[in-house]
């Protein structure tokens, strides 16, 4: 199998697991994506969790109102402001998701050996033998024998508010279900899950349209997280609505990957998406369990070799109710940056979990201490064997870069960029060392006014793996790259010195343009 089966690069002293890690500035090169929601949404809390490591922020449709979404978003404004820190925004669509419409939000109590009927019928209130959901279509896609699951919305398996049900029998549109185990289904949001059954919704729903142009638009996403791709075409018709509106048509799109259809159109999914994010909530329950981690292993593998962000989900679920993970969560965490992960979306843990900003921080030290034992050697020969030759200029700086870096124990790299293409290519070959990506302004037009770009390319390298960006002065265009950038190194590297990862007398590799030629040149510093 084309997996990335990293071992350690050599055996580990055992004392050495006990001697405490040393403190970085920045908690891990893996990045974590935080969703945010009911307890996570105070300045404050944004704050600890932007300085315990989260640079990516979810904001998740599925539930919640545009109001609701743009007040928080306000705040992660001001947190970001005053501890000055960027971060990257996320709109993660609704999609298809079959829920069960429960208007009263009155528990309901589900009897095991009794049974239920799912009906599309919205009016009718939710009892205890009778669950309104809000797709037409389920008595035509399930059959006699299957199984249903309705849990609480990214259910965490600790809740003993999840049921199973066993299809009985279909009468027109509802569908009369044997329940499997009794259960009280309260809270606000239940999600049903039919294994392996084609739900003939679009992936991008209108609601998903309406949200994307009016939030989506003002606040200017970085990224789309589509969920329940499930075809290329997803993708396609995705970019082709956003391309509409305005700035999103920076907006890069990651394919939720979320159930077998998505898995089987996997290969051409990656090719049109700009990276991936690995469901493991939704496909959990569509894969059987010994599967997961094949479909894991193997789909960040051709991640990283097409050199496009993997994004990992659900890690830490036992996180929402606890300050400690779970030791196969642990261990979990660490297999997904030793697979090669870019970054672990947390879900339900910051969403509406007791401890959003000790989960962030917890994941981050798992990240950082896999990565030390990542075996770069190894992933690196892949990498190139991979390409191939003749490899083109930009791969094969970028390679030499990262090697560079690794031969004379650079601190960091710093690379220029204005379209983040070779800062990416750089966290491709994933450094062992920070990569701070100093990204210049190109000043552009649309017509009607000038702007600088930049922004977007910025903040959409938060999820990338390694990648630490900073946005140049736009003083110094893009176009000035006759000169050799002085100015704008000398504030890469103060950056790099006031962040911690840079220390005086430290080697650092430099990435960047002079004149017509692409160099990769090794700084002594001095001071
Ligand atoms: N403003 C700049 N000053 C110096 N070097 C730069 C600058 N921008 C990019 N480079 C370097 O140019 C090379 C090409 O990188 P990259 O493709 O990211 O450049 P770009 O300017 O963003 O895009 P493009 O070459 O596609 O116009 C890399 O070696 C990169 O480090
Ligand atoms: C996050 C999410 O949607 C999932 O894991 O299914
Ligand atoms: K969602
Ligand atoms: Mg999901």
């Amino acid at each position: 199998m084309n997996s990335n089966h990293l071992l350690l690069e050599e055996p580990i002293r055992m004392a050495s697991i006990l001697e405490p890690s040393k403190p970085s500035f920045f908690p891990a090169m893996t990045k974590i994506v935080g969703t945010l929601g009911p307890k996570s949404r105070s300045v404050e809390i944004i704050s600890d969790c932007l300085k315990a490591g989260m640079s990516v922020a979810r904001f998740d449709f599925s539930w919640g109102d545009i109001e609701f979404h743009q007040e928080t978003l306000e705040n992660l404004k001001t947190a970001v402001k005053s501890i000055r820190k960027l971060c990257a925004i996320m709109l993660d669509t609704g999609g298809p998701e079959l829920q069960v419409v429960n208007k009263t939000e009155h528990p309901i109590s589900l009897e095991a050996d009794t049974k239920v009927i799912l009906t599309p019928d919205q009016d009718k209130p939710a009892t205890s033998n009778l669950l309104p959901i809000n797709y037409h279509g389920l008595s035509k896609a399930v059959k006699k024998g299957d199984t249903i699951f309705i849990g609480q919305y990214l259910f965490t398996g600790n809740e003993t508010t999840s049921v199973w049900l066993e299809v009985d029998e279909v009468c027109s549109e509802d569908v009369v279900c044997l329940i499997k185990n009794s259960a009280t289904l309260s809270g606000t949001l239940y999600t049903l899950h039919v294994s392996q059954i084609r739900i003939d919704m679009p992936t991008l729903t209108d609601k998903d349209k309406e949200v994307i142009s009016i939030w989506g638009v003002q606040n200017n996403i970085d990224i789309l997280s589509l969920s329940y791709t499930r075809h290329a075409e997803d993708i396609r018709h995705a970019r082709s609505f956003l391309s509409k509106l305005g700035e999103l048509n920076q907006t890069q799109i990651f394919a939720k990957i979320e159930n077998i259809e998505g898995l089987t159109h996997f290969d051409e999914i990656l090719q049109e998406a700009d990276g991936i994010i690995f469901s493991r909530g939704n496909l959990g329950i569509d894969l059987p369990p010994e599967k997961v981690f094949l479909f894991q292993k193997a789909a960040v593998y051709k991640c990283n070799m097409m050199g496009k962000p993997a994004v990992v989900t659900r890690v830490v679920d036992s996180m929402t109710d606890n300050l400690r993970p779970t030791r196969a969560e642990a261990t979990d965490v660490a297999n997904a940056v030793l697979d090669g992960s870019d970054a672990i979306l947390l879900g339900a843990e910051t969403l509406r979990g007791l401890y959003p900003v000790e989960t962030v921080s917890t994941v981050g030290k798992i990240c950082a201490e896999a990565e030390k034992v990542f075996n770069q050697d190894l992933y690196f020969k892949k990498t190139v064997k991979n390409v191939g030759e003749p490899m083109s200029h930009l791969e094969s700086i970028a390679s030499s870069a990262v090697r560079a870096a690794i031969k004379v124990k650079a601190s960091a790299i710093i690379c220029f960029t204005s379209s983040g293409r070779a800062c990416r290519l750089i966290a491709k070959y994933r450094p062992t060392m920070p990569v701070i990506s100093v990204v210049i302004p190109r000043l552009k037009t649309n017509q009607l006014r000038w702007t600088f770009s930049g922004a977007f390319e910025a903040r959409q390298s938060l999820i990338v793996r390694g990648l630490f960006p900073m946005l140049a002065d736009p003083r110094h265009p893009a176009e000035s790259k006759s000169g050799s950038n002085e100015s704008v190194l000398k504030v890469a590297l103060d950056h790099g010195k006031a962040s911690g990862v840079i220390k005086p007398h430290d080697r650092v590799v430099v990435c960047q343009k002079l004149g017509d030629a692409s160099v990769v040149k090794i700084l002594e510093l001095e001071d």
